[in-house]
């Protein structure tokens, strides 16, 4: 008996049948299922994913960990072999994966991407339809969301928007927090399926709160990170310890984990790819319109941006957004040569 999420409960509204949440492992799953991942209910709906790279990767694997009947895609197919080996299907376009899913998730690069992959050629709005719903985990602004949601709702089917906060090693512990908003059917729905992903989930009402929310905490992020590019900078300067710097931080009151996680490295110029630069760039510039909106003056966020920008004219842009810190030597240099 196939056997869906969508139970009774769920609103008129899902046109899936009622059945009962049991376990099913429908795919050879040949990995470890962790004791967390076994402990949430198993969701059985038939769950697509758009959208396999830093992010989208550990979130798929770990619905597929827990037993979810998982359909992938991406543009880059090769990034999807992984997930097949271990059991998830895959199909040629977004169309065809919401055609043939009960909820879709994507996890996109940026504004551009999100449209085109929901309702461009071939895009999911053309697979969707009453009884299916939309989860966009993409980090996009509210504008952006809106149409997304337009588009999809069209259709029949429901629309979340859900980004994301916390970076590679969170979601492959299945520690996210998701910042939704839009259909609150949907997200009582897919609620099981955030579980296995995250540790927390906010409902924050219309859509484009969740994006608002999510460009505001990125928002902090890159001025933190740019702030504390500039410490470890000025500890070498006056000859004090970088190494000495990350300790103290990580005693006081502004303590951060990615101070701790991303500061050794940072003290070696090494910036393996967790959050790639060029995303805290486009989150910047987006929060900043979101402000601009507004009225509302974001100074520290502006100076933040532009030093973002130079790491990306560096070519930095696929480095850790922690690379922010060469755009800060190149400046420090700069100067000195004058
Ligand atoms: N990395 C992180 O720490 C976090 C990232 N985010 C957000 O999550 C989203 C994804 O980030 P992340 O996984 O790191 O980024 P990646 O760059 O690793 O992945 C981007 C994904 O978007 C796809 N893509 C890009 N352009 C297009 C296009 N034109 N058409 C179709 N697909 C496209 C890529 O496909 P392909 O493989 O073919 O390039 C890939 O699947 C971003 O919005 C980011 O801001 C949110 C929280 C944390
Ligand atoms: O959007 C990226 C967020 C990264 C993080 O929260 O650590």
């Amino acid at each position: 008996m196939r056997c869906s999420m969508f139970c009774s409960h769920i609103s008129p509204h899902l046109n899936l049948s009622p059945m009962i949440i049991m376990k099913r492992f429908s795919a050879p799953i040949s990995s470890y299922v962790s004791p967390r991942a076994q402990a949430i209910a198993e969701p059985a709906a038939r769950v697509g994913f758009l959208g396999i790279g830093i992010m989208g990767s550990p979130m798929a694997h770990n619905l597929l960990k827990a037993g979810v009947d998982l359909t992938v895609w991406n543009r880059t197919k090769t990034k999807c072999d992984p997930l097949i080996s271990l059991g998830a299907k895959y199909k040629p376009s977004p169309e065809e994966v919401a055609a043939s899913c009960d909820v879709t998730f994507a996890m996109l690069a940026d504004p551009q991407s999100a449209v085109d992959v929901a309702f461009g050629k071939h895009g999911a709005a053309n697979g969707m339809g009453p009884g299916k719903g939309y989860v966009d985990v993409s980090t996009v602004d509210g504008d952006t969301s809106k149409l997304i949601s337009g588009h999809i709702k069209s259709t029949g089917a429901l629309f979340l928007e859900a980004p994301v906060s916390g970076s590679k090693k969170p979601a492959e512990d299945g520690q996210l927090i998701f910042l939704t908003a839009g259909d609150k059917t949907l997200y009582e729905t897919v609620g099981s399926l955030l579980d296995i992903m995250g540790k927390s989930k906010f409902y924050l009402g219309d859509v484009g709160n969740g994006a608002a929310m999510k460009l505001v905490v990125n928002m902090i992020m890159g001025s933190m990170m740019a702030s504390f590019s500039e410490g470890l900078l000025l500890c070498e300067k006056v000859g004090l310890d970088p190494d000495v710097l990350v300790k103290v931080v990580s005693q006081g009151a502004i303590n951060a984990p990615m101070y701790s996680t991303k500061g050794p490295s940072m003290i070696q110029s090494l910036y393996p790819t967790a959050f790639p630069l060029k995303h805290q760039q486009k989150d910047l510039r987006l929060a900043l319109e979101l402000a601009e909106s507004v009225s509302q003056s974001t100074p520290i966020a502006a100076a933040a941006n532009e030093l973002y920008k130079v790491a990306k004219s560096h070519g930095l842009s696929d480095q850790d957004f922690s690379a922010v810190i060469e755009a800060l030597k190149s400046k420090i240099q700069h100067s000195e040569n004058k």
